[in-house]
């Protein structure tokens, strides 16, 4: 079982819930899924209103976590608004937190994003930072009381999948206590696979279900890839070697004289 602050957890993919071709789609993703936490942005023009009231109550009636985000804030003080205002729509200190730096590659601001950590922490928050895969970073979100991390593998919705798998590798053997969710930028099951054969404990994604042609279905792959890629690294997978090595024996080969 994963544990994420105090919460075990069976199912190791977390789901986005935007950009759904329809609200049905989004709940038949989820059910095909079996994911057990949805993140859900708050855009506040709508929290309060008719359309965002009846999407939030779809989301709560899917049963499943719901791990609110600060998508689309780029400063500290919106990204700790809208924490707060998430903590009270919700009811939950869970936060996944987003200070976005930078328009183009919509890269975390690392160092807002660990002043907005200390502050959310401070506050009583279970902060889930979205971060980068630098390890000075790292080390600093769990200093500010973050007890999960989240690095990118790539750009939010680029699918282009881990553009730097050496990183993601450092990253999982340098926290090896710490729970790792890899988050943003996959594309396909085959790269949540390869992740979680690196020993990372969980993946969340959105753009690369909801944008797909039939996202339930494409949900359900990315949960049996996921179920794949850790079960591949319990059983140790062998490390690559640079030489050939014939995989059938050449004792007691047949002798022709
Ligand atoms: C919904 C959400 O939280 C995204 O911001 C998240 O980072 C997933 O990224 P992808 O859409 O690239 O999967």
């Amino acid at each position: 079982m994963l544990k994420l602050y105090d919460v075990e957890v069976g199912c190791r993919l977390l789901l986005g819930t935007a950009r759904y071709p329809s609200p049905a789609i989004l709940a038949d993703a989820v059910r095909r899924s079996k994911t057990e936490i949805v993140t859900v942005s708050l855009r506040r023009e709508s929290a309060g209103g008719k359309a965002g009231g009846a999407f939030f109550e779809m989301i709560r009636d899917l049963g499943v976590r719901i791990l609110p985000n600060t998508a689309g804030c780029h400063s500290v003080k919106e990204a700790v608004l809208t924490a707060k205002m998430a903590r009270e729509v919700f009811r939950t200190d869970w936060i996944k937190l987003e200070v976005i730096g930078h328009h183009d590659t919509l890269q975390p601001d690392v160092f807002g994003l660990v002043e907005a950590a200390r502050i959310l922490t401070g506050e009583g928050f279970q902060v889930f930072p979205y971060t980068t895969d630098d390890l000075v970073v790292a080390e600093r979100l769990l200093e500010a009381g973050c007890r999960v991390l989240m690095p990118w593998c790539a750009p939010i919705g680029s699918a282009m999948g881990p553009i730097n798998p050496m990183a993601l590798r450092t990253f999982r053997t340098h926290f090896p206590e710490i729970p790792l969710i890899v988050d943003a930028g996959i594309g396909r099951p085959s790269h949540t696979a390869s992740v979680m054969e690196l020993g990372y404990d969980a993946v969340l994604l959105n753009t690369a279900v909801a944008g797909a042609g039939d996202p339930a279905s494409m949900a359900e792959a990315f949960a049996h890839a996921i179920e794949a890629g850790r079960m591949a690294h319990r059983a140790v997978p062998l490390e690559p070697r640079d030489m050939a090595v014939p995989s059938t024996p050449v004792i007691g080969k047949a002798v022709f004289s």
